[in-house]
């Protein structure tokens, strides 16, 4: 069951679900999703010399990712075909019940912009900022200024409460994110790695 405006504010009242701040809950809470806002910080990929990105090289991720602070007053251009790592404003705390998901706004698909390119999905038991990934499909830069409302989150409900809630696993490598985060998938190998058995 997905949750409506109704069923999100009773979480949100009884302390079941955390979206803060949520400085305007008549504005932010739609029928049936919360619309969250654009943080300041963002992460951009550089072209490299590398022939390639090996994803479980922490120093290859690493070298390619350049930050960006937005200051007071001033826009990020996104321009057509770049790929960057924004994050939202508010940090979002998921009970073991529900599952959240990110999701563009109309009115900014409107305009090229994608919000999320792959990843979409915010466990339950989820803690942190949200790391959004901005991308421009269309033929003219946008401007992004932080505070603008940039995605949605709906949220749905489990049928039962996760039994390894995020967080309680050795291998959730997001939790308490703040700011956008870089991909971590080289941690992956740490925590037993995603290796095809040999025959
Ligand atoms: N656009 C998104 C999507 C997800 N998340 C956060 C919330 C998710 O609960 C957490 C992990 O997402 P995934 O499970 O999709 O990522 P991985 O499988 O790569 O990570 P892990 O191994 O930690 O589960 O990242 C995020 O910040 N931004």
């Amino acid at each position: 069951m997905i949750l409506s405006d109704a069923d999100i504010l009773a979480r949100l009242e009884a302390g079941e679900l955390a979206i803060e701040p949520l400085d305007d809950p008549e504005l932010q809470i739609q029928p049936a999703s919360v619309d969250l806002r654009l943080g300041r910080e963002f992460l951009e990929f550089q072209r490299t010399n590398i022939p390639c990105i090996h994803p479980n090289s922490e120093q290859e991720v690493d070298e390619y990712v350049t930050e960006t602070i937005v200051e007071d007053g001033d826009d990020f251009i996104l321009h057509p075909g770049d790929f960057v790592l924004g994050t939202t404003y508010e940090r979002v705390e998921i009970p073991a019940d529900l599952i959240a998901h990110v999701e563009g706004r109309s009115s900014l698909g409107r305009l090229a912009v994608v919000v999320h390119a792959t990843a979409g999905l915010c466990d339950p038991g989820y803690r942190g900022q949200i790391t959004l990934e901005l991308s421009n499909l269309g033929t003219a830069p946008v401007a992004l200024t932080p505070g603008m409302r940039i995605s949605q989150l709906t949220f749905t409900e489990l049928k039962t409460e996760a039994e390894r809630p995020y967080g309680s696993d050795r291998g959730s490598k997001y939790q308490d994110q703040d700011g956008p985060q870089a991909s971590r998938i080289q941690s992956d190998d740490e925590f037993g790695g995603d290796q095809l058995e040999r025959e």
